[in-house]
């Protein structure tokens, strides 16, 4: 299998706090893989050391080939990353479409606002309502963000990072504070965009959807690797159970 993102030995420390410890992993092309762990595991941690947002202490990320450690965040975007954030970010004051035009358009100018008064942009325009319809919302593409409810904005800012044809995709909780009826659409969306053929990195907490969407899933406890394996086989190990539910709780067979 070819590995498309490859992180090495990670560590990243707040303070006196070590958030992530050694981590190793590997994403193959074509695959998606959860990130998991309970609370205060070092994922978000782990996917903003990943994309750049945070500096690590130590450790390499190598993204198809190419070391990005020493990336900016924008680098890394323009190598092939795409970052969607678990606190949903698009720019208010454009319209749902333009927020996608202006991923699309991101070649045309240096400055991403100044693309969208680009006279090309029309272009843009027409196939950000192909993006929105990859993600079920092209019927508010005329809205603004702030009108839409958090299952519309989840979506957007999913797509959002979608439109920058990334090469991997890195999803902080896509699902969050959505109820179960809007996460299990928001996974199959997920599962129908890596389908596609998108290579993606997903950390969240609902484990139902994660074990039924992902091929395979790597699991964090206080900052280090435990597990890492298909979602069956991974939801039955004893370090596994014991770090969610706590050791006292396990029962041997
Ligand atoms: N900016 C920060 N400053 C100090 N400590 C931080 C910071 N961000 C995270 N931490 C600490 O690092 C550890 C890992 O946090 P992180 O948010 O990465 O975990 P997580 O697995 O994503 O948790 P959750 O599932 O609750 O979002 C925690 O102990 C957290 O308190």
């Amino acid at each position: 299998m070819n590995t498309i993102i490859r992180v090495e030995k990670l560590n990243v420390k707040f303070g006196g706090v070590q958030a992530v410890k050694d981590l190793s992993f590997e994403l193959y092309k074509g695959e998606l893989l959860g990130l998991i762990g309970p609370n205060g595991a070092g994922k978000t941690t782990a996917l903003k050391a990943i994309s750049g947002i945070i500096k690590p202490v130590s450790g390499s990320v190598i993204l198809d080939g190419k070391n990005i450690s020493r990336f900016s965040v924008n680098r890394r975007i323009r190598e092939g990353l795409g970052i969607s954030h678990q606190i949903v970010k698009p720019f208010r004051s454009l319209l749902v479409k333009e927020n996608i035009a202006i991923a699309l358009g991101k070649d045309k100018t240096k400055s991403a606002i100044k693309s969208l008064f680009y006279k090309r942009f029309s272009e843009e325009y027409e196939k950000s309502l192909d993006y929105l319809k990859k993600v079920n919302i092209e019927q508010v593409a005329d809205n603004f963000p702030s009108n839409l409810p958090l299952g519309f904005l989840k979506r957007l800012e999913v797509v959002r990072a979608l439109a920058l044809n990334p090469k991997v995709l890195l999803l902080d909780e896509p699902l969050a504070g959505l109820s179960q009826s809007e996460a299990s659409k928001m996974a199959n969306i997920i599962k129908r965009i890596n389908n596609d053929g998108v290579s993606i990195i997903l950390v969240e907490h609902n484990l139902s959807e994660v074990i039924r969407i992902c091929d395979r899933l790597v699991v964090l406890d206080a900052g280090a690797k435990i597990a890492d394996g298909k979602p069956m086989d991974v939801m039955k190990d004893k370090k596994v159970i014991s770090a969610y539910i706590g050791d006292d709780d396990v029962i041997e067979a």
